[in-house]
């Protein structure tokens, strides 16, 4: 006789979250079966709920630390995470067991609709044009390529910075954000442009783990370690673990202007995996890029690549520039916001 029982799932309340931990759900019921039930626990994370100070101030854990004190505490089994939301090191006694497929990885522009569609990439813009962003990352490296854009905070989630982005007095010409969220959402006609390494004008390396969703668990707990691998991706889970070890190397949190880039390619007649990675000063001027292409089979050599394209770029000047910008976070953390607008 097959075993009953119920996996409670811990999730951050918003449209997006809950969305993907139906995702998740369907996956993991489709190889464990009716014998298993699923119950959703959603709540809103300090992230969630502080809408004003800036992010870099809230420090690492900012969606995820009430989650994992529920995880710890057996208040719920599993955590569906947005990977690029969860610190490269987790609290003692939680694992990252399963990434999953991952949705396009790319960052997009979306315009206010009151342009009816007059510009179509951010090289379009004119000068004096504002960028709504309050990504470190992605302002840093828009700055690289275009000198005359201005950037500006937009705080909220997905349909607060669509709603922004469209309101006449917000002032917002474009906003960057995560094609997963909008495609996840169903908001696939509001992306205007995708930015990647190679976008005309300029692009920009996407954050570590975006577009996967990360399952944390309990260390030690094989019943649920077990059911979640049917959730698995392995290439995505691969990739993911080289980008985690780049960030972890370089001991950037989500407020540092870290970006990458991971595809899994054809060299040689062989399946390797290519690590990109750009590390941009906050305001665009100084910016170290490497690329190494490696054949990767388990986790431990994807986080080796990563550790190691890391650590020859700090040796380049990577290390500066993040140097630079913990002692920004010390004396002025107000000075890591993006706006200059
Ligand atoms: N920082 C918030 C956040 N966390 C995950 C996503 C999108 C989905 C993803 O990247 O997996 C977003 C919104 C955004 O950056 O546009």
């Amino acid at each position: 006789m097959t075993e009953e029982y119920t996996v409670k799932i811990g999730t951050r309340r918003s449209a997006l979250a809950l969305a993907q931990t139906d995702l998740v759900i369907a996956a993991l019921s489709k190889s464990a079966g009716p014998s298993v039930k699923f119950e959703v626990h959603s709540m809103a994370t300090m992230g969630d709920r502080d809408k004003t100070t800036p992010l870099p101030s809230l420090g690492k854990g900012l969606w995820t630390s009430e989650l994992e004190a529920k995880l710890v505490n057996k208040e719920v089994d599993v955590i569906v995470h947005s990977l690029k939301d969860m610190p490269t090191s987790l609290p003692d006694g939680c694992v990252l067991g399963a990434v999953t497929q991952r949705e396009d990885a790319r960052d997009v522009v979306v315009f206010p609709r009151r342009q009816g569609g007059k510009y179509k990439a951010l090289k379009d813009l004119p000068e004096g044009s504002v960028v709504g962003t309050s990504s470190v990352r992605r302002a840093a490296q828009l700055k690289r390529s275009y000198k005359g854009l201005i950037f500006k905070d937009v705080r909220g989630n997905i349909d607060t910075r669509l709603a922004k982005c469209d309101d006449e007095n917000g002032g917002y010409n474009a906003i960057i954000l995560a094609a997963a969220g909008l495609l996840r959402l169903g908001y696939d006609e509001r992306i205007g442009q995708y930015l990647e390494s190679s976008t005309e004008g300029g692009g920009l390396l996407h954050a570590v783990g975006q577009g996967a969703l990360g399952l944390e668990i309990r260390e030690g707990d094989e019943k649920i370690a077990e059911l979640i691998k049917a959730a698995v991706d392995e290439d995505t889970m691969m990739a993911a673990f080289a980008e985690r070890s780049v960030m972890r190397t370089l001991e950037g949190g989500c407020s540092v202007p870290i970006g990458v880039e991971t595809k899994w390619v054809e060299d040689e007649g062989e399946k390797k995996l290519r690590l990109k990675v750009a590390v941009v000063s906050l305001d665009g001027k100084k910016a170290v890029d490497g690329e190494r292409t490696e054949k990767i089979a388990n986790l431990e050599e994807a986080e080796a690549l990563g550790k190691s394209l890391a650590e020859k770029l700090a040796r380049e000047g990577a290390q500066e520039i993040l140097d630079a910008i913990n002692k920004l976070r010390e004396s002025a953390p107000g000075a890591l916001k993006v706006s200059d607008a």
